[in-house]
């Protein structure tokens, strides 16, 4: 009997603490396979927070999270990383002194756990970004920002990316990345791919998200799809100031 899982990723009641700053309170949501789920709100709601607890790095001191029916509360970084998921974080987070090839080829080490064929190969990342093919051999330090974000994107896919979340992907971008970024994750989500987008350009997000989620205060106040967003005014004014 083969056993599916509609909820990809399953986080029930997620309470998450800074020392005694008590950041999210109660944060219960679920991806599904190759869906793209972008979580809005105001600045300093928690939306970081959020991702940076399913990443491992700020574990939960409450509730539970798993994938593909896998319990991972409470574990590594390293071992959440091993079950697909990848985090893009704001501020890009790559190692200076690597160069780009070096950067997309540590990040592929990742690959061997893929089962279900999401990993892109470096050529891929290179056809889809072609700034970071001309740039291949210099070091990411001396890279612009967008193209640095471009690299943490490009790091994400060659690894293992069953869940990628993206803090901000487009801060920063010129408008011709961000229309490469857009390109790219139409395709990521196509090929199965699940997407957690942390997104300030609504116009962006809402072309790319089958459901909005919005967060105010550590906890999911409101869920619609894009176009239900779109028609609640009242709602945007009161949770996005737009
Ligand atoms: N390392 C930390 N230690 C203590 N408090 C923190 C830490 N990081 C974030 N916070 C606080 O947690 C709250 C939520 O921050 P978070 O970065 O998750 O919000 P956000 O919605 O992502 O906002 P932004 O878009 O500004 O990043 C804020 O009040 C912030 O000041």
């Amino acid at each position: 009997m083969t056993t599916t899982h509609p909820r990809l990723l399953d986080v029930a009641d997620v309470h998450t603490y800074y020392g005694p700053s008590y950041i999210l309170q109660g944060v219960t949501l679920g991806a599904a396979r190759g869906e793209v789920v972008a979580i809005l709100g105001r600045n300093g709601v928690g939306k970081t927070t959020l991702v940076s607890t399913l990443a491992g790095f700020v574990p939960p001191r409450q509730g539970k999270i798993s994938i593909g029916g896998i319990d991972i509360t409470g574990t590594t970084p390293e071992r959440i990383s091993r079950q697909g998921i990848a985090l893009v974080p704001q501020g890009r987070r790559i190692f200076r002194s690597l160069t780009v090839h070096e950067t997309l080829e540590l990040g592929s080490n990742l690959r061997r756990y893929d089962r279900e064929g999401l990993s892109w190969s470096k050529d891929e990342v290179y056809a889809a970004f072609p700034r970071l093919a001309e740039r291949r051999n210099n070091r990411a330090g001396g890279l612009s920002g967008g193209e640095q974000q471009m690299l943490a994107v490009g790091r994400a896919l060659v690894g293992y990316p069953r869940v990628v979340l993206l803090d901000e992907p487009t801060e920063g971008l010129s408008p011709l990345l961000v229309k490469e970024l857009h390109a790219v994750l139409v395709e990521v989500k196509r090929r199965g791919s699940t997407l957690l987008l942390i997104e300030q350009r609504l116009k962006f997000a809402m072309a790319l998200a089958d459901r909005v989620l919005l967060v105010n205060k550590g906890r999911i106040v409101f869920e619609s799809t894009p176009e239900a967003l779109q028609a609640a005014e009242e709602v945007r004014d009161r949770y996005l100031g737009v």
